[in-house]
C-alpha cells in the first residue's frame, strides 16, 4: 500500500524546506524526502562552511594589510583542523534542527533516494508513496567531466572537509568555487593555481573589477591561466600531473590535489523522470515561469534543479521555493520576481552585483550613466590598509533610475545590498543617495559612488 500525499518534496534544501514549511503550516499533508542529512547544499557543504573557512583568510590578510601600519602579522597563521572544528560547529547540528523545524510545522521527513514510478508516483528505497503534487529541489552537482583521470579530482564538498591542506593546489575552471576556496587556501598557506578554459574567468562578473580581483589574487599568491584547457589527471605516488593544454602546446602541472570547479548541473540524473513524463535538461525541469512542469502538471520545480531565469544561487532557491508553494496552495500563476538579488563571490576582498552588466544594460537599449570610481584610496579602505577597491553603478540616464552596481572591495558583499534594495523598489540614484548611514561605516561610501 502506498503513502498518499498533498504534497511530497524532494530535497531538504533551502528551496524544499522553505516549500514544505510554506504547505505544511497551511494545512497540507506535506512530507520532504533527502537521501542525504537535511539541510541541502546551503548550510552543509556550501555557503555556511566556506564562508566560516573564509573567517581565517580574513583574519590573515587584514594583518597583512595592516604591517608596518601598527600591527604585528608575524607569527599569525590559520589552524587548519581548529577552524574545520569551528566549521562543524555550526554544521554538526543542521540536519536535526532542520527536522525538528519541519516537524513542528507538521511536516513528515523521508530518508532514501527518490525515483519516480508514473506520473503522481514514486518509491523512496523501493517504499511507494502517491502525491498530488511533487517538489523537486534536488539542487546540483559538480558538472561531470570527460577528461582522463577526472574522477583523481576532488570535489567541492571534499575540499569543504578536508583535515589537511596540501601545499600545492590545482582548481580545475575559474568560477566562484575555485576563486573562494584559492584565497581561503592561499591565506593558509597554500600555493594555488586555477586554471580556467576560457578568456575570461568568472564571467557573470563586471570585466574591470575582475581583473582587480585578479591581480589583487595574483599578490596572495593565487595564480591564473586563462585559455588553458585540461587535458588529463594522472597520479603517481602522491602526486597529481595534470597535462593542460594552451596556445596549442601541452605541458604538465604537478600538484598534490586537484579540486573540481568547473561548473554545477541540475542533480535529476537519478531520479527516473522520464517515468513521470517529465522533460529536463541539465539546467534543470523545464518549467513555466510560474515553475511548473511543462509537460506534467502534478510537478513543480524550484533552486538549482529548476531551469528558470534565476541564478544558482541560495536566495533564489528559497524565493522560488517559496513562490512554488504558494502557487500550488493558491493554484495561481505568479512567477518569482528576481529584481535586485545580489551575487557575491566571497574572495578576499569579496566581488559583488546586482542588477544588469554594463554590456546587458547597453544591449538592452538603455543609455547608461557608468559611474566608475577606484575607491582604492578613500578612507574606508584606507584605515584597514586595501589599496585595491573600486565601484561602476550604472545609472539609466532617461529617468534616473539604477540598472546595476558592480562592486570589488572589503564589505562590499554587504554594501550591495543596498544597491538591491535600491533596484528592486525601482529607487533612483537620487533617491538612493538622499539616505543617510551611519558614520564611518562603509555604508556612508554610498552617496560618493552614485
Ligand atoms: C561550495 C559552494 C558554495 C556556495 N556558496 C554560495 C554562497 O555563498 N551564496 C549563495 O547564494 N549560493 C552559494 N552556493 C549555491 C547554493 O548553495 C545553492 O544555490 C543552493 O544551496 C541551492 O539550494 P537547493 O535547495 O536548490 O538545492 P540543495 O541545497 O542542493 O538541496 C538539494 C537536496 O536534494 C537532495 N536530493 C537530490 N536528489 C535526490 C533524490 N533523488 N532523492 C532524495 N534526495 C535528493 C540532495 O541530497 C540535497 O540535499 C554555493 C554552492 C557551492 C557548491
Ligand atoms: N558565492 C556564491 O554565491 C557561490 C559560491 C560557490 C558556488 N556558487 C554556485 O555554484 C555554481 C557552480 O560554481 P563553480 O565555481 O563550480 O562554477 P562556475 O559556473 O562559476 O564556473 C565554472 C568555470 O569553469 C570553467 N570550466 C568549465 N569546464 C572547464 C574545464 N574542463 N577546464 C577548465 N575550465 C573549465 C568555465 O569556463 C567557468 O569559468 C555557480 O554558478 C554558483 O551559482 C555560488
Amino acid at each position: 500500500m502506498s503513502e498518499t500525499y498533498d504534497l511530497i518534496v524532494v530535497g531538504a534544501g533551502m528551496a524544499g524546506v522553505a516549500a514544505a514549511n510554506k504547505c505544511g503550516a497551511a494545512g497540507w499533508r506535506v512530507a520532504v524526502v533527502d537521501a542525504l542529512p537535511y539541510g541541502g547544499t546551503c548550510a552543509l557543504r556550501g555557503c555556511d562552511p566556506k564562508k566560516i573557512l573564509r573567517r581565517g583568510a580574513e583574519i590573515v590578510d587584514a594583518a597583512n594589510l595592516m604591517r608596518g601600519k601598527g600591527v604585528d602579522p608575524h607569527g599569525l597563521a590559520i589552524n587548519w583542523s581548529d577552524l574545520m572544528a569551528h566549521k562543524r560547529g555550526f554544521t554538526d547540528p543542521v540536519p536535526s534542527k532542520m527536522e525538528k523545524g519541519l516537524k513542528g510545522n507538521g511536516v513528515e521527513t523521508l530518508h532514501g533516494a527518490a525515483r519516480f514510478t508514473g506520473a503522481n508516483t514514486l518509491e523512496v528505497d523501493g517504499q511507494p508513496y502517491e502525491s498530488r503534487r511533487f517538489l523537486v529541489a534536488a539542487g546540483a552537482i559538480p558538472r561531470p567531466a570527460s577528461f582522463a583521470g577526472a574522477d583523481l579530482m576532488i570535489d567541492s564538498t571534499d575540499f569543504l572537509s578536508l583535515e589537511a591542506l596540501p601545499k600545492r593546489i590545482l582548481f580545475v575552471g575559474g568560477g566562484f568555487v575555485s576563486f573562494e576556496f584559492a584565497h581561503i587556501a592561499a591565506r593558509a598557506g597554500a600555493a594555488p593555481v586555477i586554471v580556467d578554459r576560457g578568456a575570461r574567468p568568472l564571467n557573470a562578473f563586471d570585466p574591470d573589477l575582475v581583473e582587480m580581483l585578479i591581480e589583487r589574487s595574483a599578490g596572495v599568491g593565487v595564480k591564473l591561466q586563462r585559455e588553458t584547457e585540461i587535458v588529463s589527471i594522472a597520479k603517481a605516488d602522491d602526486v597529481f600531473m595534470v597535462a593542460v593544454k594552451s596556445c596549442g602546446e601541452t605541458r604538465t602541472i604537478e600538484t598534490d590535489l586537484v579540486v573540481h570547479g568547473a561548473g554545477r548541473v541540475a542533480a535529476l540524473a537519478d531520479l527516473n523522470l522520464e517515468a513521470a513524463g517529465v522533460d529536463y535538461g541539465y539546467k534543470g525541469i523545464v518549467v513555466a515561469p510560474h515553475l511548473q512542469s511543462s509537460t506534467n502538471s502534478a510537478v513543480f520545480a524550484a533552486g538549482d534543479s529548476a531551469d528558470t531565469k534565476g541564478m544558482p544561487l541560495t536566495p533564489v532557491a528559497v524565493i522560488e521555493g517559496k513562490v512554488a508553494a504558494s502557487n500550488m496552495l493558491k493554484g495561481a500563476q505568479t512567477a518569482p520576481d528576481y529584481a535586485g538579488i545580489p551575487a557575491a563571490v566571497f574572495t578576499v576582498p569579496e566581488l559583488a552585483r546586482v542588477g544588469m552588466l554594463e554590456a546587458e544594460a547597453k544591449e538592452a537599449g538603455h543609455d547608461v550613466d557608468v559611474r566608475f570610481t577606484d575607491t582604492g584610496g578613500w578612507y574606508s579602505n584606507y584605515r584597514i590598509g586595501e589599496k585595491s577597491a573600486a565601484a561602476k553603478v550604472l545609472v539609466d540616464k532617461s529617468d534616473g533610475k539604477i540598472l546595476g552596481a558592480h562592486l570589488f572591495g572589503p564589505e562590499y558583499g554587504e554594501l550591495i545590498n543596498f544597491f538591491g534594495l535600491a533596484i528592486k523598489l525601482g529607487l533612483t540614484a537620487k533617491q538612493l543617495k538622499s539616505t543617510t548611514a551611519a558614520y564611518p561605516s562603509v555604508g556612508s561610501d554610498l552617496g560618493s559612488l552614485l
